[in-house]
């Protein structure tokens, strides 16, 4: 049986994640945030326990943490949340909606979150603390890094390496083989014909640095 977990985050990201984790009936002891001024008492009914310090009552071991920050470019603060409680000595769990399609090899790290009607075929691998979100099309053998972000509806060819911190933007596409770089933003709608080097912003159809 799975530890019950705290979601970090009371945003529109940590709302799916709360959603994913009662349909598959997982224990949520509640949902933090830095800011009880602008959150919910509660959200789809489940408790908000105020700011991210109440996870020191409890103790590592007994329970899982979720990571509810979602990230409109290089993921910078949910990564430096995951370093943070990791340094700790917490685990963060993973969460995949019941109707992703994961090819049966497939390697996912800790604290990846697979979204609904994902897929992600053979071959491939997801770094930690990674986001495939809602319908996202991972195809095979690609290897994406950790503290990445594959927004709604992107669409991964074969063999694609995405690197560390990586946000690719709703909607983006991306041709067989290409290699992005650590920490750089593919926007939305992208069409990504060849190497995106690290640190970098493309856009557009063909994608074009800005
Ligand atoms: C469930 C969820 O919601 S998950 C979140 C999903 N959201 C995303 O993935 C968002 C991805 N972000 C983007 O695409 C952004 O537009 C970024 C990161 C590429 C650029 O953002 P900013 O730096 O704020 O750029 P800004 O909005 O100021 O635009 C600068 C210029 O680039 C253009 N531009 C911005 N984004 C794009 C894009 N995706 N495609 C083409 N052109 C673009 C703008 O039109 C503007 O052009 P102009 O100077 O001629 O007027």
């Amino acid at each position: 049986m799975s530890l019950p977990v705290i979601v970090l985050g009371g945003g529109g990201h940590a709302k799916v994640l709360l959603d994913t984790l009662l349909i598959q009936n997982i224990s949520v002891l509640g949902f933090t945030d830095p800011k009880p001024e602008v959150v919910l008492n509660h959200v789809l009914g489940i408790q908000f326990l105020g700011n991210d310090d109440v996870v020191g009552d409890y103790h590592p071991d007994s329970l899982g943490l979720v990571n509810g920050l979602g990230s409109l470019r290089v993921p910078v603060a949910r990564k430096r949340l995951f370093d943070q409680f990791k340094d700790r000595g917490y685990s963060f769990a993973s969460v995949i909606h019941p109707s992703a399609v994961i090819a049966r090899d497939v390697v996912l790290s800790e604290g990846i979150q697979i979204m609904a009607g994902a897929v992600i075929q053979p071959g491939s691998s997801i770094g930690k603390n990674t986001i495939i979100n809602t319908k996202a099309s991972v195809d095979h053998d690609c290897v994406i890094g950790e503290h990445a972000h594959l927004a709604p509806g992107v669409t991964l060819s074969g063999g694609v390496h995405v690197g560390d911190g990586v946000h690719i933007g709703t909607g983006a596409t991306v041709i067989q083989g290409v290699r992005i770089g650590n920490n750089s933003i593919i926007g939305a709608g992208a069409l990504v014909l060849k190497e995106v080097p690290e640190g970098v912003t493309v856009v557009g159809v063909p994608a074009k640095e800005v």
